[in-house]
């Protein structure tokens, strides 16, 4: 599950008020991070902790440390806890650990500086605390968040944080854990549970969430089972992409493909005799359960001719690439938009900065807004409902970025949304499938020279 600030915040004085106080909670994350931190008994410890909750945090992480043997310094860089909670566990640990004025170096450091209250960029002597950090040599272990880091968007992010070796995310992950500018500074991430209720609408994506059972077949089942679709795809100059959509949506077990692709792919159409062909310019048959369009396709070249006839049709229809460049959200159907950042610049008139720094926010928005499922690529792709919830897929394949992939996924979207609504999540399976594949190709092949095909043949080895 993935927090806002604020929802943390909520969560945070829904429980106090119902009687759990902070301090507990304190001892509850405390309780879980200790017996994780990869600390031997003779490494030397540094308590780094700022004026809040998550100093709180780490005073409380110190005394369980002292109380275990080690020999732990605590350093308040930042004066003395504002925090009520905080100065008690403060009062009764400073008796178990050596305050100090001047940090020394240590084989490992604590981060307790900032958590979810950091607002902006660093300021004051705090940001002198973060370079003497990370000059340090130590395993730094941070509590909730790196220090610097904000919790829910990169827009303000100045570059300085702690860059931490690991971190413990309290509760729920950050959102920031998941966005290319901030998530290298976490280092490996974990997530503590304190025994309070999950309520968020953003769900993370691991490979056990990934259903093996969608490739189970029937022993009496018949093509029709499996859902026929077509992918339109293609034009003059781009003739390849429909052609890995379509293998792509063969080899995820689609029942039926028809490709729909220009007169001039006629060459290729002998590389996948298993589908089923039609041009551009025919008339689209009613039947299909689902509809892709897009891969290889440029605007003109009878886009819209194509689309009238497709926003009729009332079955699924996902829009990828070159059918993404006007903005098409009339359908009876349900809709499936899959851009990549730059595609969903164009769509929203915000910059890829933009974009990029507040991923969850604009996504979440827009899926609301335009009532479509969306699928925000990238290395954490984004997976949005239209009620505007949604999850990020964790599973990290960079033998991805490389042209090709986006055609494959159009592929297994195809053929997960052809299967008449029995799957649950087509679009987070699909989005998972391909990580999937990817990363399992990358063990035999490296990940530079993988081609989109070899991701491809590999969807039925995993
Ligand atoms: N439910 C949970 O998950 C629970 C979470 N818990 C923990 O509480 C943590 C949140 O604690 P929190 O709200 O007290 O804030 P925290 O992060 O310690 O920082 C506040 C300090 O930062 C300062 N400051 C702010 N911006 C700044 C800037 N730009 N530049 C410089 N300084 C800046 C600000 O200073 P001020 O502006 O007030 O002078 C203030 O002193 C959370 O991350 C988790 O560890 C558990 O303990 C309980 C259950
Ligand atoms: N560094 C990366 N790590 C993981 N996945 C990636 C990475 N780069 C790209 N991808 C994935 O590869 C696909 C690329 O899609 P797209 O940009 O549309 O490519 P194409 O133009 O080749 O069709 C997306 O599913 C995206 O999430
Ligand atoms: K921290």
């Amino acid at each position: 599950m993935i927090y806002t600030a604020a929802e943390i915040k909520q969560i945070d004085q829904t429980a106090t008020q119902n009687g759990m106080p902070e301090s507990i909670l304190m001892e509850r994350a405390a309780s879980a991070i200790v017996p994780k931190l990869p600390i031997e008994s003779h490494s030397t410890i540094l308590v780094v902790c700022g004026t809040g909750n998550n100093g709180g945090d780490g005073w409380v992480v110190a005394r369980e440390l002292a109380v275990k043997g080690h020999e732990v310094s605590v350093w308040l860089p930042l004066g003395d806890s504002k925090s009520e909670a905080a100065s008690t566990h403060a009062a009764y640990a400073s008796s178990l650990v050596r305050v100090i004025e001047q940090p020394v170096a240590t084989d490992i450091v604590i981060d307790a500086l900032f958590g979810v209250g950091l607002s902006g960029p660093v300021t004051g002597k705090a940001r002198d605390v973060i370079e003497w950090v990370n000059q340090q040599m130590a395993t730094v272990l941070s509590i909730d968040l790196p220090s610097g880091i904000p919790s829910d968007h990169a827009l303000e992010f100045d570059g300085l944080a702690i860059q931490a070796t690991r971190t413990y995310c309290l509760h729920g992950y950050k959102r920031t854990a998941f966005l290319n500018r901030t998530s290298p500074y976490y280092g490996q991430i974990e997530r503590i549970d304190i025994g309070l209720p999950h309520t968020s609408g953003w769900s993370v994506l691991t490979e056990s969430d990934f259903n093996r059972s969608l490739l189970e077949r029937d022993r009496f089942s018949h093509k029709t089972d499996y859902g026929h679709g077509i992918l339109i795809g293609g034009s003059r100059h781009l003739l390849g992409a429909p052609f890995l959509g379509g293998r792509a949506a063969i080899r995820s077990g689609i029942g039926l493909l028809n490709l729909s692709v220009p007169r001039e792919a006629s060459p290729f159409i002998s590389t996948l005799p298993e589908a089923m062909y039609n041009q551009h310019t025919d008339v689209l048959e009613q039947s299909y359960d689902a509809i892709a369009i897009g891969p290889g396709m440029v605007e003109g070249e009878g886009m819209d001719t194509i689309w009238q006839q497709v926003k009729h049709q009332s079955c699924p229809i996902i829009v990828d690439a070159g059918a993404l460049s006007t903005r098409r959200f009339e359908t009876r159907g349900p809709l499936i938009l899959t851009p990549h950042p730059g595609e969903f610049s164009r769509l929203t008139n915000q910059s890829v900065e933009e974009i990029e720094g507040d991923r969850f926010a604009v996504a979440s928005e827009f899926a609301k807004q335009h009532r479509v499922h969306l699928i925000l690529k990238g290395t954490y792709t984004l997976i949005v409902t239209p009620d505007g919830k949604g999850a990020v897929n964790t599973v990290e394949a960079s033998a991805l970025a490389k042209g090709g992939s986006g055609d494959i996924l159009t592929g297994i979207l195809l053929a997960l949304w052809s299967r008449k609504g029995e799957l649950q999540s087509p679009s987070e399976q699909a989005v998972l499938w391909h990580a999937l594949a990817a990363k399992s190709i990358s063990r035999t092949i490296h990940p530079a020279s993988v081609l989109a095909s070899d991701v491809i043949e590999e969807l039925g080895r995993i």
